[in-house]
């Protein structure tokens, strides 16, 4: 198949002029280039122009008008719901023959600024181009599908077939396969613990996540964790290499199940490289998926946030630690503790229900009676970081953040903007059209056509091709999908998981360092005696709101280790507490952060837990290295 790399000597690929149809003395000139989509309105002398990026577009669907609902109408009944699911069927009998007319619909989250604060939030824009210019629907629809393709390729940044930007293939229409098949159409594999947090991650998926899947017009098989360890089993039993993508719906337990269960497989070395995980956050904790946020919009909307994440489909390297006690070797991607943040962790678990409010009552709880445990800490400073972090470059990192704010807005809101009802508020240059709460069949359509009436031949077959108009931000409509997409949800499959038939191993790379039976190496650093705790991380937050180590790369090759020994006042600890929603921890006195290669604890006495990503693990020695880059996590 040939190639372009895009067209014409401004580096558009694709540019048209469209009109909207209530206004006769303004038109668009739109553009699709390897920036995005330009739209330069014309109003009255006036120019006004403005460009939405490619990165904010998820998707673009084509679509044909169906039927006017009402009581004469027989192809469909009126409603919402029905309206989605006659667009997924694509009932043909109900398509309106008397409109020509192709509809695209492109699909954007733009990054806007709060009015009243430095928040950044993401709000969806929809974009609807109406191609009519021919006098044949299956024209248009050519006219359409050659944007629709375009644009995917821009997206997947992948090359543009010639045959999808001459207007007379009629292949592209015909067989849309062949062009398809240079984008990566595999579906993705969502695995939802319906345990998490508060419960309601099948909710959140179905009106949520679903609704963005379908915009982006990617596939997905859904399987619901049936108890703990199905998301292991899973990961480790079946093909994943069919999916482009594993992605979590739950919180951090689950993402350890699923990161552990790839290296339960003989082939762990190109399962993890060829199929990343992403996570959408639905648990308590969360702190992969904050650490996963590049920018502040997480904190106004993670799901939404996170779902732009896994659309995007572009994956970066993860570190991951190994980890070996006296029975087990598991692979963590978040922490490993011991002492005060872990008994917290844990023993306030028979508080659940008093939800997030937990920790605190149970850190007040554990100040009160404060215990320490004697052990021995064992450690090998990472190579480029000689010394341990003070707490003075600690804190001038830790300032220059800006405190987050936790803002987990409810999309119950959003709910009802679902798939086929656009919701727009941006303050653009097409408030005009925002403001209309006309579906798009009622923007003044007529108007336009009677303008356009006028220029035409009054035969038919001499009819001028015209330019297609075009139409922004429709609050409903009602159309037909044409782009073929492929969407599946596999709710509860055979459940063929065994876990005492199976014979489980651990695989994964080799460790560097002496077994736990053995002694630690003399270059090693060696902390002893009475400690209040020990926690350490590889990414920033140990959970949404504990900006545990405010220097962690996803993939920096560091462990961050937070030692406090023996000796601090309740009053420091207090501090220490509270600092570390902002990152502030560090500067407390007593409050040692290593970076390290790796490190070993011995406990000596008994009365704690050592945690791995939040869960209990037998207690004894614990060995933990640094595996840089090991894992692939999606991410913007
Ligand atoms: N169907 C199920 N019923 C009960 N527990 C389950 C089920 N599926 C998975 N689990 C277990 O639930 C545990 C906790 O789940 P998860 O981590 O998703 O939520 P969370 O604990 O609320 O969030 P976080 O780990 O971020 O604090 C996991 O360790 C997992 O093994």
């Amino acid at each position: 198949m040939e190639d372009v790399n895009g067209c014409g000597g401004d580096g558009a690929v694709l540019q048209e002029t469209f009109y909207i149809l209530s206004k006769k003395n303004t038109v668009y000139r739109v553009k699709l280039s390897e920036k995005g989509l330009s739209l330069v309105k014309e109003s009255n002398g006036n120019t006004k122009s403005e460009t939405i990026q490619l990165d904010d577009i998820i998707g673009c669907r084509c679509m044909r008008s169906k039927c006017k609902p009402g009581p004469s109408c027989a192809c469909r009944p009126s409603g919402r719901k029905d309206l989605k699911e006659a667009d997924r069927e694509e009932k043909p009998g109900s398509q309106d023959k008397s409109d020509i007319s192709a509809y695209l619909y492109i699909y954007a989250y733009v990054l806007k600024k709060y009015k009243m604060t430095s928040g950044v939030k993401r709000e969806r824009m929809t974009i609807t181009l109406r191609f009519r210019s021919f006098d044949k629907f299956e024209e248009n629809m050519r006219e359409a599908q050659k944007w629709r393709l375009a644009i995917k390729c821009l997206m997947k940044d992948a090359p543009i077939p010639r045959a999808v930007l001459n207007s007379d293939e009629n292949s592209i229409t015909m067989s849309p396969g062949g062009v398809e098949r240079i984008l990566d159409e595999r579906k993705i594999l969502v695995l939802l613990n319906p345990k998490s947090g508060p419960g309601r991650a099948r909710d959140v998926f179905q009106q949520k996540v679903v609704p963005l899947l379908l915009e982006a017009e990617v596939g997905y098989d859904l399987h619901i964790s049936k108890h703990a360890n199905y998301a292991r089993e899973f990961v480790r039993s079946r093909d994943v290499y069919q999916y482009r993508a594993i992605v979590v719906m739950g919180g951090d337990g689950i993402i350890f199940e699923v990161v552990n269960g790839l290296f339960e497989r003989p082939d762990w070395r190109s399962a993890v490289k060829e199929v990343p995980v992403g996570v959408i956050p639905c648990g308590s904790g969360n702190g992969l998926a904050k650490s996963v946020a590049v920018d502040d919009s997480y904190d106004h909307n993670p799901v939404l946030f996170s779902t732009l994440n896994i659309l995007k489909g572009t994956s970066t390297p993860l570190d991951l630690v190994r980890v070996e006690t006296r029975s087990k070797i598991m692979y963590s991607f978040l922490s490993i503790g011991w002492g005060l943040l872990s008994d917290i962790d844990i023993e306030s678990e028979k508080l659940r229900a008093i939800g997030g409010q937990r920790f605190t009552v149970w850190s007040v709880a554990r100040l009160i009676g404060l215990r320490t445990y004697k052990g021995r800490i064992s450690y090998l400073l990472h190579p480029n970081s000689k010394s341990p972090v003070s707490s003075s470059n600690a804190s001038r990192t830790v300032l220059t953040r800006s405190a987050s704010q936790m803002v987990d807005v409810d999309l119950a809101n959003d709910a009802n903007v679902g798939f086929m009802t656009p919701m727009h508020t941006s303050q653009s240059m097409f408030s005009d059209l925002v403001e209309s709460d006309s579906p798009l069949r009622d923007l003044s359509l007529e108007t336009a056509y009677a303008k356009i009436a006028e220029d035409m031949s009054s035969d038919p077959d001499q009819r001028p091709r015209m330019d297609s108009f075009y139409s922004i931000n429709s609050r409903r409509s009602t159309y037909y999908s044409i782009g073929g997409s492929s969407f599946q949800s596999v709710f509860d499959p055979s459940s063929d998981h065994n876990s005492g038939s199976v014979n489980v191993q651990m695989y994964g790379p080799p460790s560097q360092l002496p077994s736990l039976t053995q002694p630690v190496p003399d270059t090693w650093t060696k902390l002893e005696g009475e400690f209040i705790m020990m926690h350490s991380t590889n990414v920033t937050h140990l959970a949404k709101d504990c900006l545990f180590a405010p220097e962690a790369k996803l993939n920096d090759g560091i462990i961050w280790l937070v030692v406090i020994e023996a000796g601090i006042s309740r009053h420091q600890l207090l501090q220490f507490l509270l600092g570390l929603s902002h990152g502030t921890h560090l500067n407390c006195p007593h409050v040692k952060m290593l970076p390290v290669s790796a490190f070993r604890l011995e406990p000596e006495t008994e009365g704690s837990y050592i945690t791995v990503d939040g869960e209990v693990v037998e207690y004894g020695p614990i060995q933990v290295e640094i595996m840089p880059a090991l894992g692939r996590i999606l991410s913007r």
